[in-house]
């Protein structure tokens, strides 16, 4: 029976090591795909799909250049696929017929080390997670800069799933022994979007614990579980079995406990915010964009990651808030580091790509320009009046050794090629100026030569030239040929209106010149990787100072925005009140052009004012405030001073939000659905330290089951959670809630009617709102005017019934008195249907009493959804 040819076998060997990569199987000047990676790569690079005589059969093959690869491979990458890049590694075996080729490179999207690959100045992060019955363990890392982090986390609930979803990786790396928690395994798969990958991980401990420990020096005093050596083990060898090169930048190891941070869920950041907008998912508008007056990229990555974990503890929070104090304080200190971090380049990715190898001789200069700066930066920090400045400072290590060997070695205008020469200092290798100088003299000596030969045969015209062909040439013009003397010219090209020639003395020459200039550029290349590898041994210094560099960077744009928008330091506390004096929510205020917002106070505590219950019209202010009063808790907790005139904070361990109708049309849930999620995790992991924001629950039902949802959720956080709330409505009904809850306490945003028009002061006031002015903001908003005539007229219809019923039979129209019916339901059984019949037999086995309110609801809702 035919077989395939030897390169099909060869290629088929490779592919089943490599089953989830396209290989992109090296051919001379191309690399071709085969068999389904062809078809596939053909759909989505678009490009011809062909076939090649296989042996056995014809198989399907397509093909992208070498030169233009690397497209191709972006291409794929950004769509979440891996690529397995197959060179030829040793020269043709003409004998055996089959050239040997192996895997160089998996290039994968959380691995990606290619400056164009990446987003801009965005992490680049690759997780992997590993568990065992309740704890999970997850391990992080960005290769474009070295940083790895490690942590332990409670498996149940959704903490594993937002912290995941912090890092917003490119890759998923999953142990398969997760395979068991089938429940975590199917979260990660529907809620994450990113390639994920279910990885065999075989290592001992023993050879793990060698492995990790060669690799991080840190590692013993970090990973100290069973399970934290584990997912560190697989990230290890998953970044090698991808990279087959040096990890040597990888030794930055930190381990985050997520207790010592506030716990932001991915709803709480949506909605509040913090890095994208909600509507349109860009950073400009959200907290973040704001913030952002960072100078270097490692400073920008730091402040989105400050953001995501806001502290818990209040001296490293004071210790930030004193940096950024010191700096509002001086004008001149604010502006000369401002000056300085903008000469840093990112030292974290230059660092990277020294170490991979991948760095040119620009780099290096840019990096030796960036520790130019660090003295005169040390020394303006040491000689501040603020710790952790001065300390800051100190601990900056300008890596003199590093500047001095970059500065003698590498010139200062160096092409971007390091195979092409011009890359070494004058003085730096006496071998290499020799052959400069041979090449130098050379140049001369054809000058001179040049001159002789005119002067000999009287051309003026002549002229000496030099090409890749024929290298050094003389050229003289057809008029002039009759000139030449006899036999030592010799012929080498002819041209239209001139000829060229070489002679004897020249050849022997140009040998000379080109052997030391061919000769020059291999010693250079040598030279520099030299300086590089020694560089490279630094790396974890540079990558030290990086941190210094970017906590400095963060601070220092605390202290602008501070300074731009007057903000205050925030005075925190371990007790329970927090009081905002005239505060504003810090994007609004920074867009509105007219400097027209309005300051409000904020005042919860745990005893008085744990609810605030905010009623008012739409459009009158009610998200903007509550946020707010979150941002300003965020802010506070990372250390940054915050838009009001005064504020006391009471330390926050979580904040939830259900703010705005985020439909989650992906997923498929709609915005109720999306709204009682987001509740019910709130109702669940709340403590009596968290904050809780919720707007208009129930918006997104009937009225009177989204009035009797909200009032049981108010009900069991005041009754249950004890946590202070902010709790926006526009059932007015709910005010009455105020005489039946102690810690419950009304406020509104406060509107006037003038002229028949609604006009929003935006102000908060004590006391519920009294009417909705829903119909006049649907008037502002340009609905048609018989619309809205017929709109009042039923309004008005509508309180007019109301009335009547209140009269008729007082004390019983309270919407507040629904709940469960005294009497038994008796539902009659007969003629259900076989789904009906299944479903009331689940709804009696639902054990409700330990049930929220909130939870029985979304079991019905779910078991309606099903029997549609
Ligand atoms: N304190 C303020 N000062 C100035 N403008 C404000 C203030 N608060 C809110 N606004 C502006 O008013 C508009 C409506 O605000 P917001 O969405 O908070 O109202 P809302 O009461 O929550 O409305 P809805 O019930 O429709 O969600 C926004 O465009 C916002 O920019």
């Amino acid at each position: 029976m035919a077989q395939y040819t030897p390169m099909i076998q060869q290629y088929l060997s490779i592919k089943a090591q490599y089953p989830d990569a396209f290989l992109f199987f090296r051919l001379g000047d191309f690399y071709e795909m085969f068999f389904s990676d062809a078809e596939k790569a053909s759909e989505e690079l678009e490009i011809t799909l062909t076939s090649r005589d296989g042996g056995k059969e014809r198989v399907p093959m397509c093909g992208v250049p070498y030169h233009s690869a690397h497209t191709y491979v972006e291409k794929l990458i950004e769509k979440g696929y891996k690529v397995a890049i197959c060179e030829q590694v040793e020269n043709p075996a003409a004998a055996k017929g089959v050239v040997k080729r192996e895997v160089v490179r998996v290039i994968t999207p959380g691995t990606i080390m290619e400056e164009n690959m990446l987003v801009d100045q965005e992490n680049n992060f690759l997780v992997t997670i590993t568990g065992s019955g309740s704890t999970v363990a997850l391990a992080a890392v960005d290769l474009s800069t070295g940083e790895c982090h490690v942590t332990e986390l409670d498996g149940s609930g959704n903490f594993v799933l937002d912290e995941i979803a912090s890092y917003q990786p490119k890759e998923v790396v999953l142990d398969e022994l997760l395979t068991q928690e089938k429940n975590l395994i199917h979260k990660v798969q529907t809620r994450i979007k990113a390639l994920q990958t279910l990885f065999t991980y075989s290592r001992s401990d023993t050879e793990t614990e060698q492995e990790l420990a060669s690799q991080f020096p840190d590692f013993a005093q970090v990973c100290t579980t069973p399970l934290l050596k584990r997912v560190l083990g697989i990230l290890v060898t998953y970044l090698q079995q991808t990279q087959k090169r040096s990890l040597s930048h990888l030794q930055r190891l930190r381990r985050y406990d997520a207790r010592q941070y506030m716990m932001l869920d991915d709803a709480a950041k949506r909605n509040l915010e913090l890095t994208v907008t909600l509507g349109e998912g860009k950073k400009r508008g959200s907290l973040l964009w704001l913030l952002d007056r960072t100078a270097t990229a490692m400073g920008s990555r730091l402040l989105k990651r400050w953001l995501d974990k806001p502290l818990l503890n209040m001296e490293k929070i004071y210790e930030r808030q004193e940096v950024v104090e010191a700096f509002i304080a001086d004008f001149l200190l604010l502006d000369d580091v401002k000056d300085y971090l903008k000469q840093v380049y990112d030292l974290e990715r230059l660092a990277a790509r020294i170490s991979f190898g991948s760095a040119n001789a620009r780099d290096l200069n840019a990096l030796k320009r960036s520790l130019q700066v660090i003295p005169r930066l040390k020394e303006k920090l040491i000689l501040t009046s603020c710790p952790r400045l001065q300390q800051l400072g100190e601990e900056m290590d300008a890596c003199p050794d590093i500047t001095e060997l970059i500065e003698q070695a590498i010139v200062d205008e160096p092409p971007v090629s390091v195979k092409e020469g011009g890359m070494i200092r004058e003085g730096y290798d006496q071998k290499l100026d020799e052959y400069h100088s041979i090449q130098k003299d050379g140049k001369t000596w054809i000058t001179q030569l040049e001159q002789r030969e005119r002067a000999a045969t009287g051309i003026k015209s002549l002229k000496v030239g030099y090409n890749r062909v024929f290298g050094y040439y003389i050229e003289i013009t057809k008029s002039n040929l009759r000139l030449l003397p006899e036999g030592r010219y010799q012929r080498k090209q002819t041209l239209a209106n001139a000829e060229r020639f070489v002679t004897a003395e020249l050849k022997e020459r140009e040998q000379l010149i080109l052997t030391a200039a061919e000769k020059s550029v291999d010693l250079e290349y040598e030279l520099f990787t030299q300086v590089r590898e020694q560089v490279s041994n630094q790396v974890n210094r540079i990558q030290s100072l990086a941190e210094r560099v970017a906590e400095l960077d963060v601070l220092h744009a605390f202290a602008i925005i501070a300074r731009q928008y007057q903000y205050v330091r925030p005075a925190l506390h371990s007790g329970d009140r927090i009081f905002i004096e005239a505060g504003r929510h810090p994007v609004v205020e920074a867009v509105s052009d007219d400097e027209t917002f309005i300051a409000n106070d904020a005042e919860l505590d745990a005893t008085k004012r744990q609810i605030l219950l905010i009623t008012g019209p739409n459009m009158a202010g009610k998200s903007t405030y509550m946020r707010q009063v979150a941002l300003i808790t965020i802010l506070s907790q990372i250390g940054s001073f915050v838009p009001a005139r005064q504020a006391e904070v009471a330390i926050v361990d979580r904040i939830f939000t259900r703010i705005g109708a985020a439909d989650d049309l992906i997923g498929g849930r709609s915005t109720f659905m999306v709204e009682m999620a987001e509740t019910c995790h709130a109702l669940k992991e709340a403590t009596p330290r968290s904050l809780i924001l919720l707007d208009e629950v129930g918006r997104g039902t009937s009225t009177y089951d989204g009035m009797a949802l909200a009032h049981a959720i108010v009900e069991y956080i005041h009754d249950h959670i004890g946590c202070k709330t902010l709790f926006s409505t526009h059932y007015h009904e709910l005010t009455e809630l105020e005489d039946k809850l102690d810690r419950l306490v009304n406020i509104h945003a406060h509107c006037i009617e003038r002229n028949g028009k609604v006009v929003f002061l935006h102000r908060m006031m004590p006391g519920g709102a009294d009417r909705s002015y829903g119909i006049h903001v649907a008037e502002l908003a340009g609905l048609p005017q018989p619309v809205i005539e017929r709109a009042k007229e039923l309004l008005s219809e509508l309180e007019g019934r109301l009335q009547q019923a209140a009269s008729a039979s007082p004390g019983q129209l309270s919407l507040f008195d629904w709940g469960p019916p005294q009497e038994k339901v008796v539902v009659k059984e007969v003629g259900l249907s076989e789904e009906e019949k299944q479903a009331l037999e689940a709804i009696r086995s639902w054990d409700l009493l330990n049930k929220t309110p909130f939870e029985s609801i979304q079991l019905l809702f779910e078991l309606q959804q099903k029997l549609k």
